[in-house]
């Protein structure tokens, strides 16, 4: 890790809400944020643009190692900018997301993505959201949390969301490649979507966004605080 500042993982897979989570917590705190998925939805845009097949990491690896990208904050979102070109919108497709479930499955890429993904930490603290920040990222974290839901209500999740943005979309297909994405991260061998053993696992399913805030928060100052003291 570059520095001693706090870290809190939530890791967990998709729709179970970890990037709203992450944001209220970041902005409640005052802390920096690290959204470890647009990492790999990045690499996976530009291997598309750059014509990289998915699963070839021997030209992945120099991609990843030398990707342009910027993370401009501005208000509550966040811009990204691929080789000059702000690709906030098409990062946040699924294909976009099953595209960098393919290349988050190979070592190597996960292996030169590190060092990126760590020089988030600084002070006064880091909220950091992805699949292996607890386990893999960020061992050390003061504070861990897996949030979890069903496949079906994070399906539901995921389709409320695209309406809300204008787009149609068919629940069924959206469950199959929530499902398949799942499938893919959870049994890859390297860094695989699972809760550390020192993780709170939350599960969302019958929740409201307060009610998991509220208890992440009542587990990030109880952590926080014992910390202090020991
Ligand atoms: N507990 C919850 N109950 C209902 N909807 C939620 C809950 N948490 C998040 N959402 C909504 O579900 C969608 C997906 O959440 P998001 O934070 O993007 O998930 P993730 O980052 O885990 O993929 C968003 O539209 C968000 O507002
Ligand atoms: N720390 C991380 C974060 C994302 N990923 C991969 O990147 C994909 C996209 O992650 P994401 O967090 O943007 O996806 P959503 O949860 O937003 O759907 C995941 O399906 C994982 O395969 C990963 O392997 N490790």
């Amino acid at each position: 890790m570059s520095t001693n500042a706090p870290v809190i993982t939530v890791d967990g897979p998709s729709g179970a809400g970890k990037g709203t989570l992450c944001m209220l917590l970041a902005d409640k705190l005052g802390w920096n944020l690290l959204d470890s998925g647009a990492i790999y939805r990045v690499l996976a845009l530009a291997a598309i643009h750059h014509g990289v097949e998915l699963d070839s990491e021997a030209a992945l690896v120099p991609l990843a190692a030398h990707l342009d990208v910027q993370f401009l904050a501005e208000g509550e979102l966040v811009k990204v900018i691929l080789e000059g070109e702000d690709v906030s919108t098409t990062l946040r497709t699924e294909d976009v997301g099953n595209a960098a479930s393919k290349v988050a499955a190979l070592p190597r890429v996960r292996e030169a993505l590190l060092r990126r993904q760590r020089a988030f930490s600084g002070e006064p603290g880091l909220v950091a959201d992805g699949r292996d920040m607890g386990t893999v990222v960020f061992p050390n974290a003061e504070v861990k949390i897996f949030l979890d839901a069903s496949a079906e209500e994070r399906a539901k999740r995921r389709m409320n969301q695209l309406q809300q943005k204008g787009l149609s979309v068919n629940f069924d297909s959206l469950l199959s490649e929530i499902q398949e994405r799942d499938d893919r991260d959870r049994n890859r061998a390297v860094a695989p979507l699972r809760p550390a053993a020192d993780a709170l696992v939350l599960d969302s399913t019958h929740l409201l966004i307060e009610q998991v805030t509220e208890l992440a928060l009542a587990h990030i100052e109880e952590k926080l605080s014992a910390e202090k003291s020991a």
